[in-house]
């Protein structure tokens, strides 16, 4: 498994406008939840995603707007624009906060019904697990998992002491999917092959983190290639977070997303 231990970010065009760096559509955010998918939107906008709509609870969308007036939003029940957000999407991503109850069975099982082969689908925390309750089946398009080791363990069987890449590499491909598999030293099954990543630390271990680079992956999946915009991330994140640990105990979500614009210029090539 190979380590990915540097990354270098194109420049981005002179002649070039929000339309080329993506539409993202994040799902999640029930009553309860809300500021999972806040998080997952600012980190999204703040990697430098095009343009982001976020579909959420309407107790939500006051306090989405005041933390992030860069996104649009979209009431979770409304399905006739959930419909046409769905079409008009580049990459979605559906979890952070979706709640596990019949809404979020129900939006899950739409989405995957509705989405296409050109479009690109991040599934992170309760979509994983009501995806894996469920049995469901997976669309003909691009799809990246999420899941920390509880998550994988109930999407792919494998309880959480026997993950071993070997056995994480064979569901992987079971699936046809992309697997990151969050833990300290995140390992990425993707579909061209291994890698992991050597950063990252306990003062990170926050509710919200996984959100946020859940967030950041789809403002990449708007920008890079697929395989590129999954390692920028994951190794972007970690990064931060062993910068700010430096001098923080631990590493607030929100100012892990403060940090990416910066991180990415740091890395932005020559
Ligand atoms: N501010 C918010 O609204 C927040 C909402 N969240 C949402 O809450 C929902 C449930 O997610 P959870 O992950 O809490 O619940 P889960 O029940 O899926 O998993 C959490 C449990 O898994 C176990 N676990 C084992 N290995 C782990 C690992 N490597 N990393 C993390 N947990 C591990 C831990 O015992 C932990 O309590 C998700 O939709 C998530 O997006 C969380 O992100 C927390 C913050
Ligand atoms: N001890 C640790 N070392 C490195 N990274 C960690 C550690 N603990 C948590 N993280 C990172 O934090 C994130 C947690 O994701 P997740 O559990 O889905 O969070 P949440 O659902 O609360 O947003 C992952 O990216 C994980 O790699
Ligand atoms: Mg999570």
């Amino acid at each position: 498994m190979q380590t990915i231990d540097s990354i270098t970010i194109p420049k981005r065009e002179d002649q070039s406008h929000k339309g080329d760096y993506g539409r993202i559509l994040l799902i999640g955010g029930n009553q309860n939840m809300g500021g999972s998918i806040m998080l997952s939107s600012r980190a999204c906008v703040y990697s430098g995603g095009g343009l982001t709509t976020v579909c959420t609870h309407q107790s939500n969308h006051t306090a989405l707007h005041s933390r992030c007036p860069e996104a649009m939003v979209s009431d979770l029940s409304d399905i006739k624009r959930l419909t046409k957000l769905v079409t008009e999407a580049d990459c979605i991503l559906v979890g952070p906060g979706l709640g596990l109850d019949i809404k979020g069975n129900n939006t899950l099982t739409f989405i995957l019904q509705h989405i296409q082969p050109h479009q690109t689908i991040i599934i992170d925390g309760d979509a994983i697990t009501i995806f894996s309750k469920l049995r469901l089946s997976l669309p003909d398009c691009e799809v990246i998992f999420t899941p920390h080791q509880m998550e994988w363990e109930r999407l792919s069987g494998i309880q959480i002491d026997d993950q071993t890449p070997e056995k994480n590499r064979q569901v992987a491909d079971e699936l046809g999917a992309h697997v990151i598999l969050k833990k300290h030293h995140t390992e990425l099954y993707l579909k061209t092959g291994d890698y992991k990543i050597d950063k990252g630390n306990p003062a990170m271990a926050t509710g919200g983190m996984g959100d946020t680079l859940a967030g950041m992956i789809a403002g990449f999946i708007g920008q890079f290639d697929t395989e590129e915009a999954i390692k920028y991330a994951v190794y972007i994140h970690s990064k931060i977070g062993d910068q700010l640990s430096q001098t923080m105990y631990v590493t607030p979500p929100s100012m892990i997303i403060n940090e990416i614009p910066f991180m990415m210029k740091k890395l932005e090539s020559k």
